[in-house]
This record gives C-alpha cells, structure tokens and sequence, in this order.
C-alpha cells in the first residue's frame, strides 16, 4: 500500500507561484531493511529524528524554495519487500516514476552496502522511459554517527558511487539536519542538469562533489 501525504499546509505539485513555474521533482528512497530510509526522509521533511518509524511505505508532498525557486519534492519512501531482501529490486511503477533515487545503506551493515551495490546495478543497466540515458541516484551511507560499529568504509562508498556515476553522501540522520538536506538539493540539481541538458548522471560536478561529500564533523542545525 502506497499512502500519498503531505508535508506542508494542502497544496498541489501543478500550481505554480509567481513568475517562475514551480520545478518538481519526483524522489525514490531506495535501500535495505531499516537502513534509515524513513528517518533520513523524515529529517528532511520535518528537520526531525523521532527515532522509531511504521513501515508504511508513503509518497510525500514538500514544498520548499530552493536558490530562489519554488519547489515540489514528492518523495516516495519505499518499503523493502521480503522476497527481495538480497536481491537488487526496484519496481517498473518507481522507474516510471522517479526523476531520481536516493539509495541508502547503512555503514554498520555489510548486506545492505551490497544490496545497494546491487540496485545501483539495477538502476544502470534499466532503460528509463525508452530512453539509454542514466537516472540521477544519489548514493548514502547512513549511521554515521555509529563509528564504533562501522564496517563500510568511506572509500568504500566513494568508490562505488564514482565507478557508478553516482552522488555520494555520508551522513547521519540521527545527528544531523544538514545532511538530510544536502542530499535531496543535490539530488535536485543533478535532476534539473538531467532535464536541460538531456545528460543524465552526476558528471565532472558530482563527481568532484562526491570527493569531498563525507561529513567529517558533526553540525548544529
Ligand atoms: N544511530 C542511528 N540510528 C538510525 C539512523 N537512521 C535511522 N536509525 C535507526 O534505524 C532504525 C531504522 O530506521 P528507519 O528509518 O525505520 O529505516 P528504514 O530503512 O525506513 O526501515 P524499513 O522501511 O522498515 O526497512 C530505527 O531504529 C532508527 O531510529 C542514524 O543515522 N543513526
């Protein structure tokens, strides 16, 4: 069951508001069981770690200006199916979907890594809309305030997301706003590169973004 809310006062992606049309941008968050998919979505939405989450799967509405621009996210939290918990699994209905995906694992949880490696697989290899061009995925290693319990390391990551064309964050969404944010703006602006210039993927931006995309210090919102 996919349940469609609201983060904001009712509103609707078609309007537009002043003289700039409103750029939406249709989000799938991706990744293994309780990888922090709901808390990492629920930050950015809210600003908010409220610690335990249903597992409700929930396309969500967020209006927000971003550089000036009005904007509406629509993000969907996914619910990993059972059946699906090693394989690389992502339905044709998010495909058709998405303008993007953010794809977590978490940093304390070796499968989840390789079953991101395996969507990440997935994502690349899948035709979007009759089209050979790459869909804008955004790759995060979640819990990174679990240091103590890390066994995927950084590299690791960044290894992945640049041998992939892809975004790459570390972040925590326990601790930090900020990193919540970062990925859906950036996640955004490959969206908005992919739409004017027909060129899908992070490029030679992203990729220098992606070296210096670990978060090192904890932030105060
Ligand atoms: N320490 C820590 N815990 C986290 C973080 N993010 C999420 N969690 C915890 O991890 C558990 C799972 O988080 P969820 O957001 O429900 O994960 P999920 O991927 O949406 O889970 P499912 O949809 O049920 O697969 C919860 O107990 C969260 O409190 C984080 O950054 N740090």
């Amino acid at each position: 069951m996919v349940v469609q809310l609201s983060s904001g006062p009712p509103q609707t992606c078609r309007m537009s508001e002043g003289s700039q049309p409103k750029v939406e941008a249709n989000i799938v968050v991706l990744g293994a069981e309780k990888v922090g998919k709901s808390a990492l979505t629920v930050r950015f939405l809210t600003r908010r770690f409220i610690g335990e989450y249903g597992d409700i799967e929930s396309i969500y509405t967020h209006n927000v200006r971003v550089g000036g621009r009005d904007v509406c996210f629509s993000i969907w939290d996914s619910v990993c199916p059972q059946a699906s918990k090693l394989q690389a699994w992502v339905s044709e209905k998010q495909l058709r979907w998405a303008d993007g995906f953010v794809l977590v694992y978490s940093i304390c949880d070796r499968s989840s890594f390789h079953q991101a490696r395996q969507q990440l697989q997935h994502l690349r290899q899948v035709k979007r809309r009759g089209s050979t061009e790459k869909v804008p995925v955004i790759l995060v290693g979640n819990k990174r305030d679990l240091q103590h319990q890390r066994v995927v390391s950084s590299e690791e990551g960044r290894l992945l997301a640049l041998s992939t064309d892809t975004g790459f964050f570390e972040i925590s969404a326990a601790e930090t706003y900020h990193g919540a944010l970062v990925v859906f703006h950036e996640l955004l602006d490959m969206v908005r590169d992919s739409r004017s210039t027909g060129r899908k993927g992070v490029g030679l931006r992203g990729i220098v973004r992606s070296m210096s995309a670990v978060f090192g210090r904890r932030r105060t919102e």
